[in-house]
């Protein structure tokens, strides 16, 4: 089965009084793609095109800035979030087994204003990126609402674990990735765009640029290409979601392939990585002891740990 477009107008963001007839068809179709393939596009979610390119222009802006005027803001420099900042390239590989990913991150991860934030040469990236911030929040509180009715469960069982999103009590990520042209010839042996992983989260919403490379691993144990779908968002179930519904929702291993030899194309995505709130603990939903509760933040710097490896880890 490929990846299902599902139409999410009748829930798109700004509408209330949504039937509960429409909210449980949604949910069975939610229920099926994230038991069957655990990626799905959405269309009409009130999220525009348009909104989207704005957000990878001003980060572009960002990235393409000289060394010196990016390394002020290294993740790891914040001292109220080990997340939030700018991250070089080769400076992670999401598969360990792999060198360093060949791509650029700024991840958002808290909105605080008492942060610094770039603003030589990129005057509008914190307000740009803020308010993407919360649109995307916005859009996960109502997939997380769907995929709990998609259980037969309370719609709020998984929101009341998402209260504090935006804030230093909740790992939520906005990252903008930009992967650089790639001059093949420097290439190392088995480097990728971004390694074979799952996300660590709840869900992730990915906007994609039109250049291609991502991949997703089917239950035949096949890659197939993820594409861009303008105007769509693809959301996918992460690992501790998985683990959340005992293996129901499933998180699905991706990766970022290089462009072909030859081909200098940059690439852009924004991922927003959702998390459930830091002191919150993940039981199985279902009742069961598939797996033993965890506390959400534990589980995720143990992560941060094998995507960093032990040397540079910032715990
Ligand atoms: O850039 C992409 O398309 C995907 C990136 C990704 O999977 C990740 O950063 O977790
Ligand atoms: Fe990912």
């Amino acid at each position: 089965m490929g990846i299902p477009v599902l139409d999410f107008s009748v829930y798109e963001l700004g509408k209330a009084n949504v039937s509960v007839a429409n909210l449980e068809k949604l949910s069975k179709e939610f229920r099926k793609a994230f038991t069957e393939v655990g990626f799905v596009y959405l269309k009409n979610t009130g999220i525009n095109q348009e909104e989207v390119e704005k957000v990878m222009h001003v980060s572009k802006k960002f990235f393409c800035l000289p060394e010196d005027m990016k390394k002020p803001f290294s993740r790891g420099s914040f001292s109220c979030n080990v997340n939030h900042g700018w991250v070089a390239v080769e400076n992670e590989s999401l598969n360990p087994l792999r060198p360093g990913d060949l791509k650029e991150a700024y991840n958002i991860t808290t909105l605080s204003a008492d942060n610094i934030w770039p603003s030589d040469g990129v005057d509008d990236f914190q307000d740009v990126l803020v308010s993407f911030f919360l649109r995307c929040k916005d859009l996960s509180l109502r997939v997380l609402r769907l995929m709990a009715l998609g259980l037969d469960l309370d719609s709020e069982v998984f929101l009341n674990a998402h209260k504090h999103i935006g804030s230093d009590a909740n790992a939520t990520t906005l990252r903008s990735l930009y992967y650089p042209p790639v001059n093949s010839t420097c290439v190392k042996e088995n480097q990728l765009r971004c390694g074979e992983h799952s996300d660590y989260g709840s869900i992730t919403l990915l906007f994609q640029s039109t250049e291609s490379g991502l991949q997703v691993l089917n239950r035949a144990g096949e890659y197939v290409s993820a594409p861009s779908i303008p105007g769509t968002v693809l959301i996918n179930i992460a690992d501790l979601m998985q683990r959340w519904t005992s293996d129901v929702y499933v998180s699905a291993v991706h990766r970022v392939l290089l462009p072909p030899a030859g081909d200098f194309s940059t690439r852009q995505s924004l991922a927003f990585f959702v998390h459930p709130d830091d002191e919150a603990i993940i039981s199985c939903c279902d009742g069961s002891d598939k797996y033993p509760p965890v506390n959400s933040y534990d589980y995720l710097l143990s992560r941060f740990n094998d995507t960093y490896g032990n040397k540079q880890a910032l715990v």
